[in-house]
C-alpha cells in the first residue's frame, strides 16, 4: 500500500475556486465579518493547513467549503458544483458523495463498536473502501471489537478518521482534529491523516491553531479578521512524527 502519488498540481484547474466570498453575521444591531472578500484555489490531492487566530473565519471558510453553510457574496465552486446558491438536498449530495468530515470531538456511536461505527458510513457510500482498510489505514485494526468508551482520545479520533475516509471522499476536511488531544497523541491522529491524503490521493483541509501543524501541509493559508492575510508553500512536507509542539 506504500504509494508515492505525485504531487498535487498547481498549473492545472482548481478542484476549489471561491472568489470575493464574504460571510456576515447579523447580530442585533452588530455585523460580524466572519470572511471578507476571500479568493482561494485549491488543488486536487493538495494538503492545506489554514491557520489563524480563534474568530478569524477557518470555520467559516470549511465550513462553506464543506457545503455546511452558505456564503453572504461571492463565488465558491467544488469541481462543477456551484456552492452558493444551491439547494439543501444538493449540499447534502455533494457532502454525501464527495467530502469527509472529522471534527474536535469525535460524536462517535457509544452502542457501536469500532468496526460497526465505520461500516455505517459506508452504507450510504458510492465508492467505499472496505471498512477494516479504512480501520488499518489509522492503525486501529487490533481494536476493531472495541466500543468507544473502551479507546482513548486519540484511538477514538482515528476511528473518526477512519469513518471520514471509508467512503473514499474526494476532500477530507478537519477542524481542529487534534484540538483535544496531547502532541504524542496528537501526532498518530495526524500521520493517519496524512497517510489518507498519500494513499487516497485525498484533497485535505486542516484548521488548526497549532503552527506546528503547518509543516505537515503542501500550502499554508493564514486568516486574520476574516482574510487570507498570507499564504506559503512548503517544499518538504514534515510527516507528523517530526512535527513538534
Ligand atoms: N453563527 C454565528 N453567529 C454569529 N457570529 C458567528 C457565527 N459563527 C461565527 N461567528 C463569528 O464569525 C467570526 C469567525 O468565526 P469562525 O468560527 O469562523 O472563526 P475561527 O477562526 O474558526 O475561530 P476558532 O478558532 O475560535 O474556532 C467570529 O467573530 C465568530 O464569533
Amino acid at each position: 500500500m506504500d504509494v508515492h502519488p505525485p504531487k498535487p498540481d498547481s498549473s492545472g484547474s482548481p478542484v476549489f475556486h471561491a472568489r470575493g466570498l464574504s460571510k456576515t453575521y447579523r447580530m442585533g444591531e452588530i455585523d460580524v465579518h466572519a470572511l471578507r472578500d476571500v479568493d482561494l484555489d485549491i488543488f486536487e490531492g493538495e494538503f492545506v493547513v489554514l491557520l489563524g487566530p480563534s474568530g478569524s473565519g477557518k470555520s467559516t471558510l470549511l465550513n462553506i467549503l464543506g457545503g455546511l453553510d452558505s456564503p453572504t457574496s461571492g463565488e465558491a465552486r467544488w469541481r462543477d458544483h456551484n456552492l452558493v446558491g444551491a439547494t439543501d438536498a444538493e449540499l447534502t449530495r455533494y457532502r454525501r458523495e464527495h467530502v469527509g468530515f472529522v471534527f474536535q470531538f469525535y460524536n462517535l456511536i457509544p452502542s457501536l463498536t469500532v468496526l460497526e461505527n465505520v461500516a455505517l458510513v459506508n452504507e450510504i457510500a458510492e465508492k467505499p473502501l472496505d471498512p477494516l482498510e479504512a480501520i488499518t489505514l489509522v492503525g486501529l485494526e487490533e481494536r476493531i471489537d472495541h466500543f468507544p468508551s473502551q479507546l482513548s482520545g486519540g484511538e477514538q479520533q482515528r476511528v473518526a478518521v477512519a469513518r471520514a475516509i471509508v467512503k473514499s471522499p474526494d476532500v477530507l476536511m478537519c477542524d481542529e482534529p487534534t484540538g483535544a488531544l496531547d502532541c504524542e497523541t496528537g501526532k498518530v491522529v495526524l500521520a493517519a491523516i496524512a497517510r489518507a491524503n498519500e494513499r487516497l490521493r485525498t484533497t485535505t483541509i486542516i484548521i488548526t491553531h497549532n503552527a506546528a501543524i503547518a509543516g505537515m501541509a503542501d500550502r499554508v493559508l493564514r486568516l486574520g479578521g476574516g482574510r487570507i492575510v498570507g499564504e506559503e508553500r512548503n517544499t518538504h512536507r514534515l510527516s507528523a512524527e517530526e512535527v513538534r509542539w
